[in-house]
């Protein structure tokens, strides 16, 4: 078999607080959507749960434009109640739809032991949006998972399923501490999809693990490292510690 390595385009933006990094982000992800909107009247993006992203989402929330034609799915959720603090749609959602945005659920009404029919019914919602993404936005997690795209039973599926297969339901194995739930992700081929790529981590031990990813490609034992090593697309990762 042929290893063909696709060298990744990665350019690194450190800032010496968190606080750089949110309005640098938020500003980069303001130019990004008023683009979209100036380019085609409607803007498509994906946002990251968890809680690295939350000082420049709420920057970004408090931006001036025409919030209603802007559609916002999360990069992935936890199969959780919309009142659970683990909940990414319902962060988004407080933030986004006062002030017009449309938010998009990837779950709902599913219990982890359906979180395989909650996938498909999310790839289905996702099927009436108006690809290609504007901008996909990237978390990652200590154990490098991306979105969220785990270790387990389904991170095949996740990297190598049908290209049209947006989302998919996903049982983390193992279970991050933070938040150990079945979950519902997009895919690989969504992510690469996006006109945009763009991630943001916080700490050494995240920078370290993501460059060893980054250098491992393919052969990475990362779901990131896995992601990220058919990413044709140039990405902006921005780091601070
Ligand atoms: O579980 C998740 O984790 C990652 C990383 O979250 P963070 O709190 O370490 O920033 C996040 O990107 C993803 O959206 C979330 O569901």
């Amino acid at each position: 078999m042929k290893d063909i390595q696709v060298t990744i385009e990665a350019e690194w933006w450190d800032y010496d607080t968190a606080e750089e990094l949110a309005q640098a982000v938020a500003g980069d992800v303001g130019f990004i959507i008023d683009s979209a909107l100036d380019a085609r009247g409607s803007a498509l993006i994906a946002l990251p749960g968890g809680k690295t992203p939350l000082a420049a989402l709420d920057l970004i929330s408090q931006q001036k434009r025409s919030w209603k034609h802007v559609t916002i799915v999360p990069t992935d959720d936890r199969i959780v109640d919309v009142t659970s603090p683990l909940s990414n749609v319902a962060m988004l959602a407080k933030m986004f739809l006062p002030k017009g945005g449309r938010v998009i659920p990837l779950t709902g009404g599913a219990t982890a032991a359906d979180y395989k029919m909650s996938g498909k019914a999310a790839d289905a919602r996702l099927a009436d949006l108006p690809w290609p993404i504007d901008l996909v936005w990237l978390g990652m997690g200590g154990d490098g998972h991306v979105a969220s795209i785990f270790a387990g039973p389904d991170l095949e599926e996740a990297l190598n399923g049908p290209k049209e297969q947006r989302a998919l339901g996903v049982m983390p194995d193992p279970m991050p501490a933070e938040a150990p739930v079945a979950r519902v992700t997009l895919s690989k081929a969504a992510i690469l999809s996006a006109r945009t790529l763009l991630m943001t981590i916080t700490g050494d031990d995240k920078k370290a693990l993501l460059e060893q990813a980054i250098e491992d490609g393919s052969r990475s034992l990362t779901p990131v490292g896995r992601v990220l090593a058919d990413c044709e697309l140039p990405i902006d990762i921005h780091w601070a510690a």
